[in-house]
């Protein structure tokens, strides 16, 4: 007979599985496992490392792997990413997980958040990713990247600023949001321009959500 864990588990299992299917996404039964196995750890070190204020292992199903889930059609094309404030590793290490031959790398100013994520790499073989720790505004790379993300980290223009000098010259900015943020919008620096804005359906949730993609302006 299952224990009430197990139960919970194949709840939490099934809440994803019809998420992803809802999402049309093909994501193999080890990759699933794998968001679980996440999720695991999150919820084990939530208290520790104080990553996130969502508590309830049903909700982080929706409002952080799902939520991250319905932005990877956006990065299919994408070989090298960078998650500006990546926190308890929302979305990189869900886009990592679904995407692994994407080299995903992430970074917060935050020590404790980056030892979890240096952790969850280790004990889920995640190669592909790559932790920074430190403020973007003063990270250096050898490479460019082909599209910087970030999700709940700060006001459009401040990520933009931030952290354009580590964008390819062809590269672009995918912001996670949830209201279009007209006002962000219109505070853009020059040179930077809004490209699309394309609204997310995260099964579940009942919020929106916008995906804003920002782009370098023709010279
Ligand atoms: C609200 S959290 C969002 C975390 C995660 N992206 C999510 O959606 O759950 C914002 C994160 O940005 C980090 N942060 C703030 N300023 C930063 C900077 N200049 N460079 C890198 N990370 C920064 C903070 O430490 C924090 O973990």
């Amino acid at each position: 007979m299952a224990t009430s864990k197990q139960a919970d588990m194949q709840q939490l299992a099934a809440v994803l599985a019809d998420g992803i299917a809802t999402l049309s996404l093909d994501l193999s039964q080890q990759q699933q496992a794998l968001l679980l196995d996440y999720l695991a750890l999150l919820l084990k070190w939530n208290t520790v490392y104080n990553l996130t204020a969502v508590r309830d292992p049903l909700q982080m199903v929706t409002h952080h792997l799902l939520d991250s889930l319905a932005a990877v059609p956006a990065f299919i094309s994408a070989s090298r990413v960078l998650d500006v404030g990546a926190g308890g590793g929302l979305p990189g290490i869900v886009l990592a997980i679904a995407c692994p031959t994407m080299q995903v790398h992430m970074i917060d100013t935050v020590h404790k958040k980056t030892a979890f994520l240096t952790q969850v790499r280790s004990q889920l073989r995640l190669m592909n990713v790559t932790v920074h720790t430190g403020r973007v505004e003063q990270l250096d790379t050898a490479d460019k990247f082909d599209v910087i993300t970030s999700r709940a980290f700060a006001d459009l223009s401040d990520f933009v600023s931030w952290s354009g000098h580590l964008l390819a010259d062809a590269g672009r900015f995918i912001a996670l949001k949830g209201v279009v943020p007209v006002d962000e919008i219109a505070r853009l620096p020059a040179g930077w321009k809004v490209t699309e804005v394309v609204p997310l359906c995260v099964p579940g949730l009942d919020a929106e959500r916008h995906l804003l993609m920002v782009g370098r302006e023709a010279t």
